[in-house]
């Protein structure tokens, strides 16, 4: 059980923000950070990592006292065990990926670890290249291995998979999913990507300028209705042509471009760049399975 009661004064675009947070993960949970940018979510992390100090409150991991602002105790962040994966990899350019990996050991550590890993996770192409040489799903797996070096009780992601492409992104939210379950590590994700949530996530916390707004599983966060009659998509519209007696727009929908019909009257208050909510009626849609798996 990790218990995390902290508040801390942030400084947002506009003026102070006071972070005051009380959550609880359970062993083994899989829980989200959702919200709006500058929510804290990042901040977060970091101090649950050691890396930014709380100015009031206590962590506690597994009956051990990380941070006791009263108690004055704040372990370092060396001593917390804790993998932590970011959108950028921050892998070190001038090592393979043998030695980023073995870089992460710390003195007593078991070496053996790191060809453990390197078998579980497949990495055993690549050890020896350099990130350079490597795409960026490849850098992030390696990011992730890194994280699991020093077998943490609690594995820490920044949207980890939001610079990569949706193919790219979906391989390695199983692989997330294949490494949680295999290592039954209490993991903390901040995405701002529901599907990703929906998919990895046992519980959702929803965050609202420094403070948690609602709480609760995947479904009971984003599924606003619980049987949808209708399908709304948000949009932007991209271009407008004239067929007449109809107007085709181009719109994209999250990273698809599609093409829809627009009567004269929609397009009235329509110009290039309006971003737009797209309603189906449609009760029996007709679903086409796109991939193999
Ligand atoms: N050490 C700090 N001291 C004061 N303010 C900070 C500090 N770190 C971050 N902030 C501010 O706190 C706010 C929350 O930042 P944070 O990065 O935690 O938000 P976020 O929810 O992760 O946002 P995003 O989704 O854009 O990554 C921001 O306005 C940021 O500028």
């Amino acid at each position: 059980m990790i218990e995390v009661s902290i508040k801390k004064e942030l400084l947002s675009v506009d003026g102070k923000l006071e972070l005051s947070i009380d959550m609880n993960f359970e062993d083994g949970e899989f829980v989200a950070l959702f919200g709006e940018s500058g929510a804290g979510k990042t901040t977060i992390l970091r101090m649950i990592a050691g890396l930014e100090v709380p100015d009031s409150g206590r962590i506690v991991v597994k009956n051990q006292v990380w941070f006791d602002s009263q108690k004055n105790i704040n372990l370092h962040p060396s001593k917390r065990k804790i993998g932590f994966v970011f959108q950028d990899y921050a892998l070190f350019p001038n090592m393979t990926v043998k030695e980023n990996l073995t870089f992460a050991l710390q003195k007593g550590d078991d070496a053996e670890i790191i060809d453990e890993l390197i078998e579980t996770v497949g990495l055993k192409e690549l050890i020896n290249r350099y990130p350079s040489q490597l795409s960026g799903g490849q850098q992030q797996r390696v990011a992730m291995t890194r994280a699991l070096v020093r077998r943490p009780n609690i594995l820490l992601l920044d949207e980890p998979l939001s610079a990569l492409d949706h193919t790219m992104r979906h391989k390695l939210q199983d692989e997330l999913a294949k490494i949680h379950k295999q290592f039954n590590l209490t993991t903390i994700l901040v995405s701002h990507d529901p599907s990703e949530i929906f998919r990895l996530c046992n519980r959702v916390y929803q965050l609202e300028s420094g403070v948690v707004k609602k709480e609760g599983s995947p479904s009971e966060i984003f599924v606003k209705e619980k049987i949808s009659g209708s399908f709304k998509f948000v949009g932007e519209v991209l271009a407008i042509e004239s067929c007449k007696p109809v107007y085709l727009l181009t719109v994209a929908v999250g990273t698809q471009i599609v093409k829809i019909m627009a009567t004269e009257s929609e397009r009235e208050e329509l110009h290039i760049g309006s971003r737009i909510q797209i309603v189906s009626k449609a009760f029996h849609p007709m679903i086409f399975k796109i991939d193999s798996t």
